[in-house]
């Protein structure tokens, strides 16, 4: 694991202290319904985004695989649930990205309800991590610089993920269906619903709304604009001229502590 420790640097030209590196990276949560569009409104993100280095982790991922008795009371199972997933791991894995490490993520088969291989994902200028239960906890909210709650009516969230989940999911339209109202439905009301309180930005219309996936965007490029700036600061040699006496430097230590 490679890791870009933590630095704290004393900008002799504003005798100030600045923190750098590990506050490079800048992560973004975007939760919504299952089918509101959190991965797609990413994608879309990723592709404005062309000379960052822009990651997408989706909680998705972190789901338990089930044992073979879950597996045989499938309906039964309760994926909604903020249970479903291996909470502890992501919050590791996100306290480590944001600091600046590369990590391995697990990944998750919907047909076979399994962890599959690990893959490698290398921390970089933004991050931007999707999931239903996104905002679920407060220890991954306070990682987080800007929270997106992506708000689509729930008759579209149901047929797109008809459409899907029969595609992709190994799944038939009526268990689909039945799922939906069982544990989608009810999770959504309340565990997803709740959540919109912690949301810096709410996106209506999930991709297809193009004004705010724009000002998101400039956001976020304004962000990490600045960062690079910061950045560049470290990298000019002070002029000696404005150094600050011993005194004063020992004083902002202090203050710092
Ligand atoms: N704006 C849109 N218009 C039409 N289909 C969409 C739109 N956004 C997403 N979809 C489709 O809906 C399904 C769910 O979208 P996805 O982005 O995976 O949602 P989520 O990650 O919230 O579950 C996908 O098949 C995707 O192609
Ligand atoms: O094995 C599984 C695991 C999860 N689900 C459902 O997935 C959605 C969340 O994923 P999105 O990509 O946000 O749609 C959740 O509503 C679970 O019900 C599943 O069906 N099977």
């Amino acid at each position: 694991m490679t890791s870009l420790p933590e630095q704290t640097i004393f900008d002799f030209s504003n005798e100030s202290f600045l923190t750098t590196k590990n506050d490079r990276t800048y992560l973004i949560g975007v939760c919504g319904g299952s089918g509101s569009g959190k991965t797609s409104v990413c994608k879309e993100i990723v592709r404005r985004m062309s000379n960052k280095q822009v990651s997408i982790i989706s909680q998705d991922w972190f789901y338990r695989p089930l044992t073979k008795k879950d597996k045989e009371n499938i309906e039964v199972y309760n994926f909604d649930d903020p249970k479903a997933l291996d909470n502890k791991l992501l919050l590791q894995t996100l306290k480590n990205l944001k600091a600046g490490s590369s990590v391995f993520c697990p990944d998750y088969d919907f047909v076979t309800h399994s962890r599959t291989k690990k893959k490698q994902l290398i921390s970089g200028d933004v991050i931007l991590f999707e999931g239903i239960m996104a905002f679920h906890s407060k220890e991954l909210r306070d990682l987080m610089d800007m929270k997106v709650f992506v708000d689509v009516d729930s008759d579209v969230r149901l047929a797109r993920r008809i459409v899907r989940d029969t595609n992709e999911r190994g799944r038939t339209i009526e268990s689909v269906i039945e799922q939906y109202f069982k544990f989608v439905k009810p999770g959504y009301d309340d565990f997803v619903a709740p959540m919109r309180k912690f949301a810096d930005v709410i996106l209506l219309r999930g991709s297809k709304n193009k004004v705010g996936i724009d000002l998101l965007f400039q956001r976020i490029k304004s962000e990490i604009d600045n960062r690079s700036n910061i950045d560049l600061k470290f990298n000019t040699k002070p002029n000696r001229l404005n150094y600050p006496s011993f005194e004063t430097f020992l004083e902002n230590l202090n203050k710092k502590k």
